[in-house]
């Protein structure tokens, strides 16, 4: 198939998708614009490739859309065109509640979907040609690559194909819809046809490497949203477990897990890339399932052999909120043979802003048996009286103040003041980010329990903390102390 061949489809199939998701949801009732309304929307537009937002309008007014409510009047304009009698569409339509890069919209009922125009054309793998679509009517949808209109005007809307000077162009309609593709002669594209004999002789290969190309391009465009989307969809969430360690006795006593996306071609990538969208996005309720589901599958038999190692795991602010973090943990890890006190519940003081809420999750989860920590402490607003108003059980000193330890700055004497105020609450300390000899000795010389940080491990997969943990404990059994073998 040619380039124009490949945008042409692309196109058509764009508009009769985003069309087919407006039906399925035409064909649904819902009490407009209810929380389950803007739900499904939300959803169909996750799991559509060509669908960034859905809008629903009720006597000409946008009730609401895939993000939320909204209240405003919308101009009944003339459709650029028209599909199968029922769809109508636009072209370049600023979009209202974004006010993202124009884009098109097809409408159906009182649904209409915005289709990102420059993924229409995402399927060159020739980045020098340029692209012009247009629809069964004559008007443009999409353009890639500033195409020179005069020129493809002139080639038509019959499929053809061949050379005018410099260029090398290919014409392909289909259904009414047309897609012109320019290239210079030497371009890939200009390449593959001038040496026609090598395409011949390597076709099955070259489209090969078009295919893949062209697949690698359409994830390159995808929205984040999007691509976080079908990384939910296809479990591409893995943990790592970073050691917690006993300041006095160097013993391993548990690990905090970190969520990693691995991408499919093996990257990792950092939760803090991904955490804040998926917090916004509602997607962190799957992600935190994941978690919690590789947490009982890779340390459910650790767990149950040492009954003293606990977990620490993360939640976000509206696992918290909703209290939803109890029945999960308790469902999910207690069927691989967690004990509730080998479990700790981490959240920060953003995940616990709303106060009464968290007040009565960290009640309930502590009459369960779990222990709740706040992580990332003094990063955010809270204060003493904040901190006396949540029944906690450990605090976590961010990293920064651990940085600072006997360095002189503004922030140096902060910690000792976090350790003081800690202990005053008789909350368990455990400190993060501990990377020296130094920082260690100081935190021990000042009364605190537990530290995590590269100084003793970073984090790593289930495996080698199993590892880790064995030879720890055999370490502890023979009388080997870490930092107390480090001191003397
Ligand atoms: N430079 C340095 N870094 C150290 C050292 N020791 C630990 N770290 C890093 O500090 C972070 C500690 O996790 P956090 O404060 O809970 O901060 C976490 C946590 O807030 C969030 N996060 C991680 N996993 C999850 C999860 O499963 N769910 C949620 N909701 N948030 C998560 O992402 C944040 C970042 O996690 P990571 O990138 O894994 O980064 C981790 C860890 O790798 C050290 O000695 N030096």
């Amino acid at each position: 198939m040619t380039i124009a061949a490949q945008a042409a489809t692309r196109a058509e199939r764009s508009f009769t998708d985003a069309a087919s998701t407006l039906r399925t949801l035409g064909g649904r009732r819902f009490i407009s614009c209810t929380d389950a309304h803007i739900g499904e929307m939300r959803r169909l537009v996750i799991n559509s490739r060509t669908v960034e937002e859905i809008g629903y309008i009720e006597d000409g007014a946008l009730k609401c859309t895939s993000w939320g409510s909204e209240s405003r009047v919308v101009k009944e304009l003339t459709p650029d065109f028209v599909i199968d009698k029922d769809i109508k569409a636009w072209v370049d339509v600023v979009p209202l509640v974004t006010g993202a890069n124009p884009m098109s919209v097809v409408q159906v009922g009182p649904y209409n979907a915005l289709v990102d125009a420059g993924r229409l054309v995402e399927v060159l793998a020739d980045q020098s040609a340029s692209v012009v679509i247009t629809a069964p009517n004559g008007a443009v949808t999409a353009t890639l690559n500033t195409p020179d209109t005069d020129f493809t005007d002139k080639l038509g809307r019959e499929t053809a194909k061949g050379t005018e000077g410099e260029s090398i162009y290919a014409v392909h309609s289909k259904d009414g819809w047309t897609a012109v593709a320019v290239s210079s002669t030497n371009g890939l594209f200009g390449l593959f046809t001038q040496e026609h004999w090598l395409f011949l002789a390597f076709g099955s290969f070259a489209t090969i490497v078009i295919i893949a190309l062209v697949i690698r391009m359409s994830r390159k465009r995808l929205s984040p949203l999007g691509e976080l989307a079908i990384a939910v969809r296809k479990r591409e969430f893995v943990v790592h477990y970073q050691p917690i360690i006993e300041l006095s006795s160097g013993l391993c006593v548990g690990a905090e897990a970190l969520v990693r996306w691995q991408r499919p071609d093996g990257t990792l990538v950092r939760p803090d890339l991904f955490i804040p969208l998926a917090e916004q996005s509602g997607l962190i309720r799957p992600i935190t399932d994941q978690v919690i589901d590789a947490i009982g599958r890779e340390l459910g038999p650790l767990f149950r052999k040492h009954r003293s190692l606990h977990v620490a795991i993360n939640f976000a602010a509206d696992d918290f909120k909703t209290g939803r973090v109890l029945e999960t943990v308790g469902h999910r890890l207690g069927n691989h043979g967690f004990a509730n006190d080998q479990i700790w519940l981490e959240a920060t003081e953003r995940g616990l802003m709303d106060i009464d809420e968290a007040r009565k999750t960290i009640a309930e989860a502590r009459t369960r048996g779990y222990s709740v920590a706040i992580d990332d402490f003094g990063t955010g607003y809270s204060s003493l009286q904040y901190l006396q108003s949540l029944p906690l059980d450990a605090l976590k000193i961010d990293k920064s103040f651990v940085d600072a330890i006997n360095r002189q700055t503004a922030t140096s004497a902060v910690i000792a003041h976090i350790i003081e105020m800690a202990k005053s609450l008789s909350l368990s300390i455990i400190a993060e980010g501990v990377e020296t000899r130094e920082q260690a000795e100081y935190l021990l010389d000042h009364g605190v329990e537990f530290c995590q940080g590269w100084f003793y491990a970073k984090p790593m997969p289930a495996a080698d903390f199993i590892d880790y943990v064995e030879t720890s404990l055999q370490r502890h059994d023979s009388g080997v102390v870490m930092l107390s073998r480090a001191k003397a």
